[in-house]
């Protein structure tokens, strides 16, 4: 079987009078399998939207290559219609149709049926909200409904660009849900997010995109596994004699000050045995590596989102 998308070495540069030449996509080339929930994780400007904009058939590249589902999406391919759902940004709703109107809108398109777009609105949790204007909606809400819009045609492949950007927290966990549930259907999503923890969470693999380049792919925990960081284990000072501290440290970095140990351990778990053992796990806080650590270490800068 193809895979759901295959993509060699895009570019696209951007010619602007004031900007000048932009490098937006500088050699892009990535293979996404089946089923897969694949992130690009990226700052803002990293050329993320212009990716994703070319594999979805909606932007032409200046050169390079993308199969998507075994087709070129350029020029339009009509085979690809139904089999590809793309998350439009909110403000292109009509703002004065009504949840419901806007889903059978895109439903018309796709061929589906109305039944399936009430479906998709019960799905994101709209039902009820089926008759508010698409501009009473919350971002939140508008996000959901962009969702279910791109989910209504019964697509084998979903993208998603930046879904969870500007809502709140209790909304973002909702939205993980719904894209975790999506995909569990056995749909590949494809997700562009600047949110590392998003990232974390939800993806399979992550394409770590910076300066219009795809600088590293892996899992998650493949990332932060080969960064063979160690463990940061902090306790509250004072319940630990500096013997025992050193004692504990076994030869790897430690360091005290009036407030805190922090020790530097790559057998997190040995250390906290020994803590608790010691009855010393007040002000206890563990920090392993994240993905903040990977785009440190794979880009050689803060990560600036
Ligand atoms: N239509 C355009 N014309 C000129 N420059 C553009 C255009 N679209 C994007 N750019 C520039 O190309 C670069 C990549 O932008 P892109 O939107 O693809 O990045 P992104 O990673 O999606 O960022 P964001 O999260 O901010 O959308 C940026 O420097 C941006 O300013």
């Amino acid at each position: 079987m193809d895979a759901a998308i295959e993509v060699a070495d895009l570019r696209k540069t951007y010619r602007g009078r004031r900007t000048g030449e932009v490098r937006a996509v500088d050699g892009v080339s990535f293979r996404v399998e089946r089923g897969e929930f694949f992130g690009i994780l990226g700052p803002n400007g990293a050329g993320k939207t212009t990716t994703l904009e070319i594999v979805e058939g909606l932007r032409r590249p200046d050169s390079g290559t993308v199969r998507l589902l075994g087709r070129s999406p350029w020029p339009h391919s009509p085979e690809l219609t139904g089999r590809v759902g793309v998350q439009l940004q909110a403000s292109a709703f009509f703002e004065f149709l009504s949840a419901e109107e806007q889903i059978e809108t895109f439903a018309e398109l796709y061929g589906a049926s109305k039944t399936r777009g009430a479906e998709m609105l019960e799905l994101v949790g709209l039902a009820e909200h089926a008759n508010v204007r698409c501009e009473k909606l919350s971002g939140g809400q508008q996000q959901r409904l962009s969702i279910a819009c791109a989910l209504v045609g019964d697509p084998e492949l979903v993208f998603l660009d930046e879904p969870t950007a500007a809502l709140d927290p209790q909304a973002r966990r909702n939205l993980w849900d719904l894209m975790r549930a999506i995909n569990a259907e056995g749909r590949t999503v494809v997700l562009t997010t600047h949110y590392m923890e998003e990232a974390e969470a939800l993806c399979d693999r992550v394409a770590i995109m910076d300066a219009g380049k795809i600088r590293a792919v892996d899992s998650p925990a493949g990332f932060v596994k080969g960064l063979d960081a160690p463990t940061r284990v902090t306790v509250a000072a004072g319940q630990l004699t500096g013997e025992r501290i050193d004692e504990l440290a076994a030869g790897e970095a430690v360091s005290a000050d009036e407030t805190t140990v922090v020790f530097e351990t790559r057998d997190p778990r040995k250390l906290l045995t020994a803590l608790a053992s010691d009855g010393a796990l007040e002000g206890l806080a563990v920090r392993t590596a994240n993905l903040e650590d990977v785009f440190l270490h794979v880009t050689g800068r803060e990560w600036r989102a």
